[in-house]
């Protein structure tokens, strides 16, 4: 299935992804045939979203394993390289899952390991359409007919994935059926995921938003201007606490005073039933400069310290329905995704 953003694609020789930190100002791809590379992008933001990180982390063994032909690596120094990879960034768990995915192809060389990893890329577009459908489908059953008005943080859309989007993607399925009034897009401090990359592709589908500060979510949703509030993931833990974007928590707190939805729409690929709650999920910290100084330019005292954690767990009891590409999960009501998966495990058998 080709996606019509594609931030992450196999050109035959290396990856090429999309320079997110680029965008909204230009729309560049950047090819990557080196781990080096590839680990300094992730770092970086270049590729980021848990799902995309997935499946750069399943295709970047391919680029580590033609690296490791060209330049006559040892398996020590190969499954080093593979290991950089899967841990640049901690809190997503799909670049763990993604590399985890195809490691155990890796002694049938780099075409076995391309091939489950482009796999792996069409299951996630796949199932990002999947999940639009069923979040259109609970929302509509619950608001009728009148066209909504949603909130999202962070980014959340094809580019945060392989392609379509999980969050945006149930917006997109919504916008089809003529049922989004507006979007309200937090620009999602410091590094500007939603004001840069939501209501960049918000522009793309034609759907009407406002970028907000983060600051003004509780006030839009406290004062009746928000009907849902719908995010993405980086990790569900398997008792329903949600990590993501910094930032979420605060919109998930006041969707619950307001008595308004909150949904989380994430792939089963971020769900990690091997952490047992929020507490567990590793939060990346991340660089200082990122909110002592703004495009170069110092914004707090010389001498300022910084606490900049890149995501907050929602703890389950605030998310009001978990869409996912096998149905939705009501974890508020107490259906975990432990629970889930036991059930499904069960029928299978
Ligand atoms: C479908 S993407 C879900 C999350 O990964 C997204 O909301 C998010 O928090 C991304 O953070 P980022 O730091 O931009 O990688």
């Amino acid at each position: 299935m080709t996606p019509d953003i594609a931030p992450i694609a196999w050109t035959g020789d290396s990856l090429r992804l999309i320079d997110q930190t680029l965008l909204p100002a230009r729309l560049e791809y950047r090819d990557v045939a080196d781990v080096d590379d590839l680990v300094d992008a992730i770092k970086r933001l270049v590729v980021r979203g848990a799902p995309a990180l997935g499946v750069a982390g399943a295709l970047g063994v391919v680029v580590a394993l033609r690296q490791a032909d060209r330049e006559s690596w040892d398996a020590t120094t190969r499954d080093a390289a593979i290991a950089r990879i899967r841990e640049a960034r901690p809190t997503a768990v799909n670049l763990a899952a993604g590399v985890d995915r195809v490691r155990p192809l890796v002694d049938e060389g780099a075409d076995a390991v391309l091939a489950e990893a482009l796999a792996f890329l069409d299951e996630d577009v796949r199932g990002n359409r999947a999940i639009g459908r069923h979040g259109a489908a609970w929302l509509t059953a619950r608001t009728g007919d009148r066209p909504l008005r949603l909130l999202t943080h962070c980014n959340a859309g094809a580019l945060a994935t392989a392609g379509w989007g999980t969050a945006l993607g149930v917006v997109r399925e919504l916008h089809a059926r003529d049922r989004v009034e507006t979007v309200y897009a937090d620009e999602t401090r410091p590094l500007l995921q939603g004001s840069r990359l939501t209501a960049w592709e918000l522009e793309q589908m034609g759907v009407p938003y406002y970028v907000q500060p983060d600051g003004a979510a509780a006030g839009t949703i406290l004062g009746g201007h928000v009907d849902a509030a719908i995010v993405g993931a980086d990790r569900v833990a398997a008792n329903g606490d949600t990590a993501n974007k910094v930032g979420t928590l605060a919109v998930a707190l006041a969707c619950a005073a307001a008595g308004i939805p909150f949904l989380v729409a994430a792939p089963w690929s971020t769900v990690d039933l091997a952490t047992p709650d929020g507490a567990r999920i590793p939060i990346e910290q991340r660089a200082p400069a990122e909110i002592l100084a703004n495009g170069g330019t110092p914004v707090a005292p010389p001498g300022a310290r910084a606490h900049n954690p890149a995501f907050d767990v929602t703890p389950a009891r605030l998310v009001t329905a978990l869409i996912t590409e096998t149905g939705v999960l009501e974890p508020a009501r107490g259906r975990t995704p432990a629970e889930e998966a036991a059930e499904k495990r069960e029928r299978g058998r």
